[in-house]
């Protein structure tokens, strides 16, 4: 074990209840990205991280990233940077850290079965709330991983640079920029020796796991316009065409049941399977319980654990996420929809490029709506793209990380891929040119972006040991 590291230890469990506290603060606030009304509460989310790492000695800065594109009323949340111990010890190694502080969007009425916005414990310590998992935990995680050490009296092991951001959830917008900007020669990020990103979940509930690959997302709209304004369907059904039936057709021609995507040439862009990655499934501690568990169906479209992983790593899926403009009340409304707008996203993997599948994407929408013979009006384009990437976990990042996994869970961890995105994690690796881990806290169970979200008791306070431990075997790491 790495010196100092027992002691650490005792010190997290005993400030558990404080850590859980800063938690059910942040879980308080309600920074959803996706919801303009909700922008003044991003950016509290982000201020209150600023303020919290002050208090800790952090340097820190609120930086403005400028208006949001399409939407140039509104000025995107600030990303907030810090750095820990506020002076650079030069003898160290430096640690880039990049974490969310936006929510996806949540209200009672999508069948929580408590206030989404209101952290609840129950007796087997799973806290429910929005973000506790995504990614409120993982980022107050490294806020008390520097509390744990001041209050422990340890030297802190390495140089950490905090980027948190508050649009991750909309696609990370005005971030790149940003990063590229701060890499350069004399900016915030410019010594970062490697980067963590705690962002993602283990693959089931007992065995944690390192990754080194992430799925890329385009996200589309098609908006249908017909009528001038929404009509009584006594009145004007049967005589009128209906934008929502044009778009039901269109939506419905993307995909079918099990999954596959119906757009030609799209799997023509995906990168052939070799033998050696065929095998690397096999040895993966998951089961086909361990999705339906997660799934809270056994609705699965594989019955075997290796199509299943492959299906969620390296093939691309199509989800349809829902209508705007569509009647979506309990009850029995009868309105016909004047403008209605289908979203759907794509998420890619290698090699597949953004713009090739936004030309597939097009021509298939295209093509389909034609086809309706509709004299409604169709517009399709692409809301936000973030790229696929897959890296080597051939390197001391991912030893050390390993190394704290067998401390602080006594299990060797295993190697996986995400088919979640996080598309900042390209831009971090190109920008720095050093290795990119994700190091996760949650569990599969974690219900991340869906009802009843929960970050497990057990996950949080042992998830901040291994923040720090990995910190610590990342200050012993050989280069080589
Ligand atoms: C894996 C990460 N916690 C996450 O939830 N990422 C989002 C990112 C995204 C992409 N487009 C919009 N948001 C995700 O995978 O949906
Ligand atoms: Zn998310
Ligand atoms: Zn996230």
């Amino acid at each position: 074990m790495a010196p100092n590291l027992h002691t650490y230890y005792k010190t997290v469990d005993s400030l558990a209840e404080p850590f859980i506290d800063r938690l059910r603060q942040a879980v308080a606030i309600p920074s959803i990205s996706a919801d303009e009304e909700r922008r003044e509460d991003v950016v509290k989310m982000g201020m209150f991280l600023k303020s919290e790492l002050e208090k800790l000695g952090a340097h820190v800065e609120a930086r403005p990233l400028g208006k949001q594109p399409h939407k140039e009323h509104l000025e995107l949340p600030p990303a907030i940077i810090g750095r820990y111990p506020a002076k650079k010890d030069e003898s160290k190694r430096t640690i880039l850290v990049y974490g969310h502080y936006d929510v996806q969007p949540a209200d009672l009425s999508d069948g929580w079965a408590t206030e989404p916005f209101k952290l609840s414990i129950d007796d087997k310590g799973r806290m429910y709330g929005r973000g506790s998992t995504d990614d409120k935990g993982p980022v107050l995680g490294w806020l008390n991983v520097i509390q744990s050490h001041k209050e422990a009296g340890i030297e802190f092991p390495v140089n950490l640079l905090m980027c948190f951001e508050g649009m991750e959830e909309y696609g990370s917008e005005g971030l790149d920029d940003f990063i590229i900007a701060e890499c350069k020669p004399g900016k915030f990020f410019e010594d970062a020796d490697a980067v963590c990103i705690s962002d993602n979940y283990w693959l089931g509930t007992e065995k944690p796991c390192l990754t080194y690959g992430l799925r890329g997302c385009s996200y589309y709209s098609i908006e249908i316009s017909g009528p001038g304004q929404d009509l009584h369907s006594g009145v004007f059904g049967g005589t009128a065409q209906e934008p929502m039936t044009d778009l039901v057709r269109v939506m419905g021609s993307l995909v079918d049941t099990d999954g596959k995507i119906q757009i030609p040439g799209l799997y023509e862009l995906v990168a052939p399977l070799t033998k050696e990655e065929q095998s690397l499934y096999k040895d993966i501690a998951f089961t086909m319980d361990n999705l339906y568990e997660s799934l809270g169906s056994k609705t699965g479209i594989y019955p075997d654990k290796e199509r299943t992983l492959m299906g969620r790593w390296r093939y691309p899926s199509l989800s349809l996420h829902g209508v705007e403009g569509a009647f979506s009340q309990p009850g029995a409304k009868t309105v016909i929809p004047a403008k209605v707008t289908g979203k759907f996203s794509i998420r890619t993997v290698p090699d597949m490029e953004p713009p090739e599948v936004d030309k597939l994407v097009f021509a298939h929408v295209e093509k389909a709506f034609k086809s309706l013979n509709s004299q409604n009006k169709m517009n399709v384009f692409l809301q936000h793209a973030g790229k696929w990437w897959v890296a080597s976990p051939k390197h001391w990042n991912f030893t050390a990380a390993a190394k704290a996994v067998e401390d602080v869970w006594k299990v060797k961890p295993d190697l996986t891929r995400e088919g979640g995105s996080i598309p900042v994690t390209l831009t971090f690796e190109q920008a720095t040119g050093k290795n990119v881990l994700l190091l996760p806290m949650g569990s599969s169970t974690d219900a991340a972006h869906s009802i009843n979200e929960k970050l497990d008791r057990r996950n949080y306070i042992e998830g901040i040991k291994l923040l720090g431990a990995y910190l610590h075997y990342v200050a012993e790491e050989p280069t080589k």
